[in-house]
Order: structure tokens, then C-alpha cells, then sequence
């Protein structure tokens, strides 16, 4: 990560920490969208950031994968040197095929073979020689997640990667990354608006209200967690009021753009 703006220390992570971040500040136009955030994940741990529209979610992301140099503040900004980052759409290039996508920036003489056992992973073996364009969303953010988990990160960052998918294939791809992360181990930060992939997916929740972590949850869900049981519907519905959504009716209050405070 290159110069920040601040007095923000920007180290490596220490044994067994995948991220910490301390009193990090991001401001648009003088307005505060992170003020003061604290937020640690360790090695491993899969954690899932909600918050509203606008709440600063990717901003976060942003600082962690170091494409952000103005994210400032006085405190601490620690990400390990392997991060991959998967999107709401799956950015492939489109004049390359899906093996090459997936390959593409590795090194080494075994690279292609490393892409191709990745394709496999994600149910692609058979489709190395289709173009982008012949796969549907699904399958390409199977290579999105492939491409991703192919060079071995120690921290994935997920911006809503199924946000754009229909609620079948959504599903799929749960257990699809429910099973890479077994496997692989990195630490996560998936931001999602969904409450119920977050519980199903995370070790932790946080919920981003006024610039800061507002909620830190555990999930003690037993697996399989699926939409219900008691458990399931108590932590459903403290995210929900966190968010300021209604658990019944859906309705959302003032919104937390009214507890922003202004700054200069
Ligand atoms: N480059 C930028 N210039 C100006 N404002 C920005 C910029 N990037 C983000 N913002 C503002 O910062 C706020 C937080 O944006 P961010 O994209 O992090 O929110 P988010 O929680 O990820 O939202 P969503 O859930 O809608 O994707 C928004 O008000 C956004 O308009």
C-alpha cells in the first residue's frame, strides 16, 4: 500500500490477524462516510458486513485492498500482502477465454494447470475454452471466484458478489463458497444486503451505522442455518433492528443518513 493521507499507519497484520483497522477515517466533500472505524478479523474468519445503502460498506473494502489513498485518520490500517477481491459482477475480459481469465497474471510454469484445477473447483472443468460471453451471470462469477481463490489469498474481500444473481442460483453459489472456504481458508469480509446469506454464511456480523461498526454478533446458529428455529430468528431479527428494518413489515426508519454527523 502506498502513502495515505493522516497520521493512518499502514502495517502488515500480526500472527494469526488477517485485519485491523483502527479509527480509520474517509471523507467525501467533508462529509465522514467512515469515522473512526474499528474493525479486526482474525486469520481464517469469515466475517459479513451489512449496513445501508450508502453506509460506507465498499469504502471499507476499498482501504483494505489498498486502492483507496486518501482513507485516513490517526489509527491503524493492517491488511496481509495476498488479497482478492470479487465483485457484483464478475469482470472478466471478454477477449480472453474463461482458462485465461482465470490464469491471467500468474506465474509460473504449473499456472495454467493451477487455473485449471480452480475451473474444476467451481464446476467449470469442460467450459476452459468458452468466451465470457457464453456463460451465463452464475457461471461467470464461478470464474470470478476461481480467479480469486487461485492465487491463495490470506484475505478475500466480497462486495456483494451474488447481489446480481437470481435467488436459486444465489443459493448454489452459498454452498459453492461455503465449500472454497473450507477448503481454503482465507480470512473473508463479504458485504451483502441480505441478512439471511450473512447468517449463513458467517463466523461474525457486522453491521456499518454512522461511519462506524454499530453491531458485532456472533452467529450461533447451528448448521444447517436455514431460515428457522428460534436462534436463527433472533439474531435475524437484532440485524434487522440494527438496520433499522422492521422485521415484520419491512419498513425502514428515518435512516442513518439522519444520524450522520456533519463534520467539516
Ligand atoms: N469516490 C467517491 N466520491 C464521492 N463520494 C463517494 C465516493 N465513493 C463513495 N462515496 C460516497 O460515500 C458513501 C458510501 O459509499 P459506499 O459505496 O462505500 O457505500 P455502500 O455502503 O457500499 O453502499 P451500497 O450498499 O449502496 O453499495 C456514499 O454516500 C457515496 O456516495
Amino acid at each position: 500500500m502506498a502513502t495515505h493521507t493522516g497520521g493512518l499507519t499502514v502495517t502488515a497484520p500480526e500472527a494469526g490477524a488477517a485485519v485491523r483497522i483502527e479509527g480509520l477515517v474517509r471523507a467525501f466533500g467533508g462529509r465522514r462516510v467512515l469515522d473512526g472505524l474499528d474493525l479486526s478479523l482474525r486469520a481464517g474468519e469469515f466475517v459479513a458486513m451489512l449496513g445501508r445503502s450508502g453506509s460506507g460498506k465498499s469504502t471499507v473494502l476499498r482501504a483494505l485492498a489498498g486502492v483507496d489513498h486518501d482513507a485516513g485518520g490517526e489509527g491503524v490500517l493492517s491488511a496481509p500482502a495476498h488479497v482478492s477481491v470479487v465483485f457484483q459482477d464478475a469482470r472478466l475480459l471478454p477477449w480472453k477465454r474463461v482458462l485465461a481469465n482465470v490464469a491471467l497474471g500468474l506465474t509460473g510454469a504449473d499456472a495454467e494447470e493451477r487455473a485449471r484445477t480452480a475451473l474444476a473447483e467451481v464446476g467449470l472443468a469442460g467450459r476452459e475454452d468458452a468466451w465470457p460471453v457464453e456463460l451465463s451471470g452464475g457461471e461467470q462469477q464461478r470464474v470470478s471466484l476461481a480467479r480469486s481463490l487461485v492465487r491463495e489469498p490470506e484475505l478475500l474481500l466480497a462486495d456483494e458478489p451474488f447481489g446480481a444473481l437470481d435467488a436459486l442460483t444465489r443459493t448454489r453459489m452459498h454452498a459453492l463458497l461455503a465449500r472454497l472456504y473450507e477448503r481454503h481458508r482465507p480470512a473473508v469480509l463479504l458485504v451483502t444486503h441480505d441478512v439471511d446469506e450473512a447468517v449463513a454464511l458467517a463466523d461474525r456480523i457486522v453491521v456499518l451505522d454512522g461511519g462506524r461498526i454499530a453491531a458485532d454478533l456472533a452467529v450461533e446458529v447451528p448448521a444447517p442455518r436455514r431460515p428457522a428455529g428460534a436462534e436463527y430468528a433472533a439474531l435475524r431479527e437484532r440485524l434487522l433492528a440494527r438496520l433499522g428494518v422492521d422485521a415484520l413489515t419491512g419498513r425502514e426508519d428515518d435512516g442513518p443518513e439522519s444520524r450522520y454527523a456533519p463534520h467539516d
